[in-house]
Protein backbone atom coordinates (compact mmCIF):
# COMPACT_ATOMS: atom_id res chain seq x y z
CA UNK A 1 0.00 0.00 0.00
CA UNK A 2 1.32 3.69 -0.76
CA UNK A 3 1.98 5.87 1.84
CA UNK A 4 -0.63 8.99 2.29
CA UNK A 5 2.23 11.87 0.90
CA UNK A 6 5.56 10.80 -1.08
CA UNK A 7 7.79 13.13 -2.54
CA UNK A 8 9.98 12.60 -4.66
CA UNK A 9 13.23 15.14 -5.14
CA UNK A 10 11.04 18.19 -4.73
CA UNK A 11 13.29 21.49 -5.49
CA UNK A 12 12.62 25.10 -5.73
CA UNK A 13 14.87 27.75 -6.78
CA UNK A 14 14.33 31.34 -7.64
CA UNK A 15 16.13 33.94 -10.74
CA UNK A 16 16.20 36.79 -9.35
CA UNK A 17 17.48 40.17 -11.03
CA UNK A 18 20.17 41.52 -9.76
CA UNK A 19 20.53 44.57 -12.59
CA UNK A 20 19.12 45.18 -15.82
CA UNK A 21 21.88 43.13 -17.43
CA UNK A 22 22.36 40.07 -14.63
CA UNK A 23 19.69 37.68 -12.95
CA UNK A 24 21.12 35.49 -10.08
CA UNK A 25 19.76 31.86 -9.11
CA UNK A 26 18.69 31.54 -5.27
CA UNK A 27 18.07 27.83 -4.37
CA UNK A 28 15.44 27.86 -1.75
CA UNK A 29 15.31 24.36 -1.93
CA UNK A 30 17.75 21.45 -2.81
CA UNK A 31 16.06 18.28 -3.99
CA UNK A 32 14.45 16.84 -0.70
CA UNK A 33 12.59 13.22 -0.57
CA UNK A 34 10.41 11.80 2.30
CA UNK A 35 7.06 10.46 3.02
CA UNK A 36 4.36 10.87 5.43
CA UNK A 37 1.56 8.09 7.05
CA UNK A 38 -2.02 8.75 8.11
CA UNK A 39 -1.88 9.76 11.67
CA UNK A 40 1.74 10.90 11.74
CA UNK A 41 3.30 13.81 12.15
CA UNK A 42 6.48 15.41 10.82
CA UNK A 43 8.23 17.96 12.07
CA UNK A 44 10.51 20.64 9.49
CA UNK A 45 12.68 22.42 11.26
CA UNK A 46 15.75 25.02 10.68
CA UNK A 47 16.75 28.53 11.48
CA UNK A 48 15.61 31.52 9.38
CA UNK A 49 15.69 30.98 5.36
CA UNK A 50 16.44 27.44 5.38
CA UNK A 51 13.44 26.46 3.05
CA UNK A 52 11.15 25.35 5.24
CA UNK A 53 8.29 27.39 4.23
CA UNK A 54 9.11 27.06 0.48
CA UNK A 55 8.40 23.28 1.17
CA UNK A 56 5.32 24.21 2.52
CA UNK A 57 4.25 26.30 -0.35
CA UNK A 58 5.19 23.57 -2.85
CA UNK A 59 3.34 21.13 -0.92
CA UNK A 60 -0.18 23.54 -0.92
CA UNK A 61 0.71 24.24 -4.73
CA UNK A 62 1.30 27.42 -4.33
CA UNK A 63 4.80 27.64 -5.73
CA UNK A 64 5.62 25.73 -8.34
CA UNK A 65 8.66 23.46 -8.30
CA UNK A 66 11.59 23.39 -10.41
CA UNK A 67 11.91 19.49 -10.01
CA UNK A 68 10.43 16.93 -8.57
CA UNK A 69 6.73 15.05 -7.96
CA UNK A 70 4.53 14.62 -5.02
CA UNK A 71 2.17 12.04 -5.24
CA UNK A 72 -0.80 11.50 -2.34
CA UNK A 73 -2.26 7.80 -2.07
CA UNK A 74 -0.49 6.80 -4.87
CA UNK A 75 -1.49 9.74 -7.38
CA UNK A 76 0.74 12.25 -8.76
CA UNK A 77 -0.69 15.73 -7.70
CA UNK A 78 -0.61 17.74 -10.72
CA UNK A 79 0.95 21.35 -10.42
CA UNK A 80 -1.80 23.77 -11.74
CA UNK A 81 -4.81 21.81 -9.83
CA UNK A 82 -5.50 23.64 -6.89
CA UNK A 83 -8.83 21.89 -6.49
CA UNK A 84 -7.72 18.84 -5.96
CA UNK A 85 -4.78 20.16 -4.16
CA UNK A 86 -6.77 22.14 -1.90
CA UNK A 87 -9.34 19.31 -1.01
CA UNK A 88 -6.62 17.16 0.36
CA UNK A 89 -3.91 19.41 1.97
CA UNK A 90 -4.64 22.60 3.86
CA UNK A 91 -2.56 24.85 5.96
CA UNK A 92 -2.52 26.54 9.32
CA UNK A 93 -0.43 29.86 9.58
CA UNK A 94 1.31 31.77 12.58
CA UNK A 95 -1.16 34.66 12.24
CA UNK A 96 -4.63 33.80 12.16
CA UNK A 97 -5.66 37.69 12.92
CA UNK A 98 -4.28 38.43 9.15
CA UNK A 99 -6.13 35.11 7.64
CA UNK A 100 -9.27 35.63 8.70
CA UNK A 101 -11.03 38.02 6.49
CA UNK A 102 -12.57 40.47 8.96
CA UNK A 103 -15.69 41.49 7.18
CA UNK A 104 -16.76 38.05 7.25
CA UNK A 105 -18.70 36.32 9.64
CA UNK A 106 -17.44 32.91 10.98
CA UNK A 107 -20.52 31.18 8.83
CA UNK A 108 -19.30 33.07 5.72
CA UNK A 109 -15.90 31.80 6.61
CA UNK A 110 -16.28 28.45 6.95
CA UNK A 111 -19.10 27.56 3.97
CA UNK A 112 -17.06 29.82 1.26
CA UNK A 113 -14.58 26.50 0.88
CA UNK A 114 -18.09 24.07 0.99
CA UNK A 115 -19.70 26.31 -1.41
CA UNK A 116 -16.61 26.42 -4.00
CA UNK A 117 -15.33 22.60 -3.16
CA UNK A 118 -18.88 20.55 -2.96
CA UNK A 119 -22.26 20.17 -3.52
CA UNK A 120 -23.71 20.08 -0.36
CA UNK A 121 -26.60 22.28 -0.17
CA UNK A 122 -27.53 25.25 2.10
CA UNK A 123 -29.00 23.13 4.82
CA UNK A 124 -25.95 20.51 4.82
CA UNK A 125 -23.47 23.20 4.52
CA UNK A 126 -25.07 24.61 7.73
CA UNK A 127 -25.05 21.38 9.66
CA UNK A 128 -21.40 20.73 8.48
CA UNK A 129 -20.52 24.32 9.72
CA UNK A 130 -22.17 23.57 13.21
CA UNK A 131 -20.20 19.99 13.88
CA UNK A 132 -17.11 21.47 12.84
CA UNK A 133 -17.28 24.48 15.11
CA UNK A 134 -17.94 21.97 17.99
CA UNK A 135 -15.24 19.74 16.93
CA UNK A 136 -12.65 22.08 17.76
CA UNK A 137 -14.33 23.33 20.76
CA UNK A 138 -16.54 26.25 19.77
CA UNK A 139 -19.80 26.85 19.75
CA UNK A 140 -23.19 26.97 17.01
CA UNK A 141 -23.46 30.90 17.58
CA UNK A 142 -20.50 31.64 17.24
CA UNK A 143 -21.49 31.30 13.58
CA UNK A 144 -22.74 34.69 13.24
CA UNK A 145 -19.81 36.16 14.99
CA UNK A 146 -17.45 38.11 13.44
CA UNK A 147 -13.58 37.38 14.25
CA UNK A 148 -12.37 40.41 16.35
CA UNK A 149 -14.81 39.09 18.42
CA UNK A 150 -12.45 36.01 19.46
CA UNK A 151 -9.57 35.68 20.78
CA UNK A 152 -6.18 34.60 19.59
CA UNK A 153 -6.24 31.08 20.68
CA UNK A 154 -10.16 30.61 19.51
CA UNK A 155 -9.04 32.56 16.27
CA UNK A 156 -7.05 29.70 16.05
CA UNK A 157 -9.52 27.60 16.28
CA UNK A 158 -11.59 28.69 13.86
CA UNK A 159 -8.40 28.55 11.07
CA UNK A 160 -8.48 24.80 12.62
CA UNK A 161 -12.44 24.99 11.49
CA UNK A 162 -11.50 26.51 7.98
CA UNK A 163 -8.95 23.48 7.21
CA UNK A 164 -10.75 20.24 8.68
CA UNK A 165 -14.36 21.52 6.74
CA UNK A 166 -13.70 19.83 3.60
CA UNK A 167 -12.07 16.48 5.48
CA UNK A 168 -8.90 17.11 4.44
CA UNK A 169 -6.08 14.00 4.66
CA UNK A 170 -2.72 16.42 5.76
CA UNK A 171 -3.00 19.68 7.10
CA UNK A 172 0.31 22.21 7.19
CA UNK A 173 0.90 23.80 10.60
CA UNK A 174 2.99 26.67 9.47
CA UNK A 175 4.24 28.19 13.11
CA UNK A 176 0.57 28.01 13.61
CA UNK A 177 1.20 27.26 17.54
CA UNK A 178 3.76 29.80 18.14
CA UNK A 179 2.10 33.02 18.70
CA UNK A 180 -0.04 31.25 21.83
CA UNK A 181 1.33 31.42 25.04
CA UNK A 182 1.84 28.36 26.71
CA UNK A 183 -1.63 26.82 28.36
CA UNK A 184 -3.68 27.97 24.87
CA UNK A 185 -0.98 26.15 23.26
CA UNK A 186 -1.15 22.87 25.05
CA UNK A 187 -5.50 23.02 24.50
CA UNK A 188 -4.04 23.60 20.68
CA UNK A 189 -1.89 20.44 20.52
CA UNK A 190 -4.26 18.30 22.72
CA UNK A 191 -7.26 19.00 20.39
CA UNK A 192 -4.77 18.97 16.95
CA UNK A 193 -4.25 15.35 18.00
CA UNK A 194 -7.46 14.50 19.40
CA UNK A 195 -8.65 15.38 15.48
CA UNK A 196 -5.59 13.65 14.40
CA UNK A 197 -6.74 10.23 15.75
CA UNK A 198 -10.40 10.79 14.62
CA UNK A 199 -10.21 11.75 11.27
CA UNK A 200 -6.64 9.56 10.75
CA UNK A 201 -4.72 13.26 9.34
CA UNK A 202 -1.04 13.42 8.36
CA UNK A 203 0.51 16.61 9.93
CA UNK A 204 3.56 18.32 8.61
CA UNK A 205 4.53 20.98 11.95
CA UNK A 206 6.75 23.78 10.62
CA UNK A 207 7.94 25.25 14.03
CA UNK A 208 11.08 26.65 15.20
CA UNK A 209 10.21 25.11 18.59
CA UNK A 210 12.13 21.81 19.49
CA UNK A 211 9.59 21.81 22.80
CA UNK A 212 6.54 21.36 20.64
CA UNK A 213 8.67 19.41 18.12
CA UNK A 214 9.23 16.79 20.36
CA UNK A 215 6.18 16.80 22.24
CA UNK A 216 4.44 16.71 18.94
CA UNK A 217 5.89 15.18 15.84
CA UNK A 218 6.98 11.38 15.08
CA UNK A 219 9.70 12.11 12.44
CA UNK A 220 11.53 15.49 12.03
CA UNK A 221 13.63 16.66 9.10
CA UNK A 222 16.61 19.22 9.67
CA UNK A 223 16.39 22.03 7.05
CA UNK A 224 19.44 24.02 6.51
CA UNK A 225 20.28 26.56 3.78
CA UNK A 226 17.63 24.41 1.82
CA UNK A 227 19.19 21.53 1.99
CA UNK A 228 18.00 18.39 4.13
CA UNK A 229 20.73 17.63 6.76
CA UNK A 230 19.23 15.22 8.77
CA UNK A 231 15.91 13.54 9.11
CA UNK A 232 14.54 10.58 11.62
CA UNK A 233 12.65 9.60 14.71
CA UNK A 234 12.02 12.76 16.48
CA UNK A 235 12.75 11.43 19.59
CA UNK A 236 15.71 9.67 18.86
CA UNK A 237 17.23 12.70 16.28
CA UNK A 238 16.92 14.52 19.12
CA UNK A 239 18.71 12.32 21.68
CA UNK A 240 21.67 11.97 19.12
CA UNK A 241 21.68 14.17 16.59
CA UNK A 242 24.68 13.34 13.78
CA UNK A 243 24.77 16.54 11.84
CA UNK A 244 26.65 19.41 13.33
CA UNK A 245 24.07 22.00 12.16
CA UNK A 246 21.60 19.77 14.28
CA UNK A 247 23.40 19.67 17.35
CA UNK A 248 24.06 23.45 16.85
CA UNK A 249 19.73 23.59 17.15
CA UNK A 250 19.31 21.82 19.63
CA UNK A 251 22.27 23.39 22.12
CA UNK A 252 20.39 26.86 20.86
CA UNK A 253 17.42 25.25 22.36
CA UNK A 254 18.25 23.35 25.37
CA UNK A 255 16.04 25.42 27.89
CA UNK A 256 13.40 25.20 26.24
CA UNK A 257 13.75 21.05 25.82
CA UNK A 258 14.36 21.19 29.19
CA UNK A 259 11.74 22.82 30.28
CA UNK A 260 9.36 20.61 28.35
N1 LIG B 1 9.75 34.47 -3.88
C1 LIG B 1 11.05 34.38 -3.59
N2 LIG B 1 11.97 34.97 -4.41
C2 LIG B 1 13.28 34.87 -4.15
N3 LIG B 1 13.79 34.20 -3.09
C3 LIG B 1 12.94 33.61 -2.24
C4 LIG B 1 11.53 33.66 -2.43
N4 LIG B 1 10.92 32.98 -1.43
C5 LIG B 1 11.91 32.52 -0.64
N5 LIG B 1 13.12 32.90 -1.13
C6 LIG B 1 14.43 32.57 -0.53
O1 LIG B 1 14.49 31.19 -0.31
C7 LIG B 1 15.17 30.89 0.91
C8 LIG B 1 14.28 30.04 1.79
O2 LIG B 1 13.17 30.84 2.21
P1 LIG B 1 12.00 30.27 3.13
O3 LIG B 1 10.99 31.36 3.27
O4 LIG B 1 11.53 28.97 2.58
O5 LIG B 1 12.74 30.03 4.51
P2 LIG B 1 12.13 29.63 5.93
O6 LIG B 1 12.96 28.53 6.47
O7 LIG B 1 10.67 29.39 5.82
O8 LIG B 1 12.37 30.96 6.78
P3 LIG B 1 11.49 31.58 7.97
O9 LIG B 1 11.78 30.76 9.18
O10 LIG B 1 11.98 32.98 8.06
O11 LIG B 1 10.05 31.52 7.53
C9 LIG B 1 15.55 32.24 1.52
O12 LIG B 1 16.89 32.52 1.16
C10 LIG B 1 14.60 33.21 0.85
O13 LIG B 1 15.18 34.50 0.76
Amino acid sequence: MSSLLQVYDLSKSYHVSQNIFSRKTIVALEPVSFSLEAHQTLAIVGEIGSGKSTLAKLLVGAETPSSGKIKLNGQTLQPGNFKQRCQHIRMIFQDSATTLNPSLTIRQLLDEPLYLNTDLNETERSELITATLKKVGLLAEHMNFYPHMFSGGQKQRISLARAIILQPQIIILDEALAALDPSLRSQMINLLLDLQQQMGLGFILISHNLGIVRHFSDTMMVLCNGQMVEMGNTHELLKAPKHKYTKKLIMSQRFQLANK
